[in-house]
């Protein structure tokens, strides 16, 4: 670690020993709110991952949720799964001393040396277009290795077994807060595309062939780019395929 990271203005925070999820703190409390929250909870006692997954996550661990208004639809909203996932890479490279090894896989997981570090699951309320509050629910292995692997899926990792670094989660939140609030300004002043840019410079097996899975559907082509609406783009042998979800297997 190299600087301390100060609480970004206009964020605020809480801290929970225990909670279902902090996704579902962040439904209950979002009405309340009057701006961006994060949500910390020591212990999820339902932690989810996407696709109907759970989420495990030990003591020592991140679990945090923030909660946004943003005033964009929906679909342009959800382009800050890519803005968080961009933000915990900054925090790891920050908190760990070291830039090798991570890398992005769409649609926002964190990797460290091949296998998962972090997961990010997007929620919103609203109606159609209108967004009433978005959620980013954010999972960092930061101590403890679940030993829950997805079928087919990546090895979980932990920070402190790939790096040697043992990070707090309150203090990895507040570098990930600041990270996260710089990377926000970027999109709101400029838009998705420097963020795209950038999240492509650490995406990981572009240019490899990888397959996409969505329910009973199975896409492989060679990975040539994320486009501005943040859809995986394949090239496959019938020809270029945009795919908005799916889950990626390398
Ligand atoms: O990799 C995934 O599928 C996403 C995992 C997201 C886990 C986090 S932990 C904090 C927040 N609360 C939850 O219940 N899930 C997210």
């Amino acid at each position: 670690m190299t600087q301390g990271a100060i609480w970004p203005e206009g964020y605020g925070r809480r801290i929970l020993d225990q909670v279902d999820s902090t996704l579902d703190e962040a439904a209950r409390i979002a009405p309340a709110l009057t701006g961006p929250e994060w949500i910390m909870a020591h212990r999820q006692l339902a932690g989810r991952a996407r696709r109907g997954r759970g989420w495990v996550d030990p003591v020592g661990n991140l679990s945090a949720t923030l909660v946004l208004f943003p005033k964009e639809p929906l679909t342009v909203a959800s382009l800050r799964s890519f803005v968080a996932a961009l933000a915990l890479l900054d925090t790891c490279v920050a908190v760990s001393g070291r830039s090798d090894g991570f890398a992005l896989k769409w649609p926002n997981d964190v990797l460290l040396n091949g296998g998962k570090l972090a997961g990010i699951l997007l929620e919103s309320s609203g109606q159609g277009a209108r967004l009433g509050h978005l959620s980013i629910g954010i999972g960092v292995n930061l101590l403890t290795t679940p030993e829950a692997v997805e079928p087919g899926g990546l090895c979980p990792v932990s920070l402190f077994s790939e790096t040697g670094a043992q990070i707090d989660p309150e203090t990895f939140l507040d570098y990930l807060a600041a990270a996260y609030a710089r990377r926000e300004a970027t999109f709101i002043s400029q838009g998705f595309e420097p963020i795209r840019t950038a999240w492509l410079a650490s995406a990981a097996r572009i240019g490899e062939v990888i397959t996409a899975r969505t329910g009973t559907t199975q896409t492989q082509g060679r990975f040539e780019t994320v486009d501005s609406a943040g859809n995986l783009v394949l090239q496959c042998a019938q020809g270029r395929v945009a795919i908005p979800a799916a889950e990626v297997f390398f």
